[in-house]
């Protein structure tokens, strides 16, 4: 599945790869980021460790656990001048504006992934050496809000291999490769 409102920008160069945890952002914003030749850079890495600790014991954050956190992504997008691939949950609209707001992007590019609750789960608990536990993820559902029709997102299916899905947003987004890939550069 896969859905492209109608006035999307093309080539945007600053790209937020939003959903719950476990819904593979940083599998695709990394494999997306190889594709087309720009940089990716983790939400998870600019937590302050009180954020960490806190999901870590299996407490879900609030909204003002995540505010300084989404300026600190907020201030990594505007920084990018050559632009930026941002894994980050941005679970709510309010998060979504923080960040448009912060980056200084009103049109800031979001790639939302979506898939069944059972498939997160059994992706979460799959995965070894992370602190996110997966009992978290009935919180992260619960604060989702879905990216409205205004807010410049494509919506993919994480019922997919992670190439598939790069091919989905390099269509939809009409994302150009690396400088030279096609002969002519950017
Ligand atoms: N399309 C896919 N097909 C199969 N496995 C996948 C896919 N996408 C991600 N995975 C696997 O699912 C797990 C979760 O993916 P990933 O860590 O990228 O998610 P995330 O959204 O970044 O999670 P978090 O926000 O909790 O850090 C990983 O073990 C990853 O290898
Ligand atoms: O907004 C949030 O609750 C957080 O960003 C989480 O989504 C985690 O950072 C991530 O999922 C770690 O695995």
């Amino acid at each position: 599945m896969s859905t492209e409102p109608s006035a999307l920008r093309r080539d945007p160069r600053h790209i937020v790869v939003m959903g719950v945890s476990g819904s593979g952002k940083s599998s695709v914003g990394l494999a997306l980021s190889q594709r087309i030749g720009l940089r990716y850079r983790d939400g998870d890495d600019l937590h302050p460790a009180r954020n960490v600790e806190k999901m870590r014991n299996g407490q879900p954050l609030t909204d003002d656990d995540r505010w300084p956190w989404l300026d600190l992504c907020g201030q990594a997008l505007r920084d990018a001048s050559e632009g930026l691939i941002l894994g980050c949950s941005a679970l709510r609209r309010v998060y979504r504006d923080r960040l448009r707001h912060t980056s200084g992007h009103a049109d800031l590019a979001f790639v939302y992934l979506t898939g069944p609750e059972s498939l997160l789960q059994s992706r979460m608990q799959a995965r070894t050496a992370h602190y996110m536990p997966p009992a978290l993820l009935q919180s992260q559902l619960q604060t989702l809000e879905v990216p409205d029709g205004d807010e410049n997102a494509i919506t993919i299916s994480i019922d997919q291999p992670v190439m598939a899905m790069v091919d989905q947003i390099v269509a939809l987004l009409h994302l150009s490769g690396p400088p030279g890939a096609d002969g002519k550069g950017r």
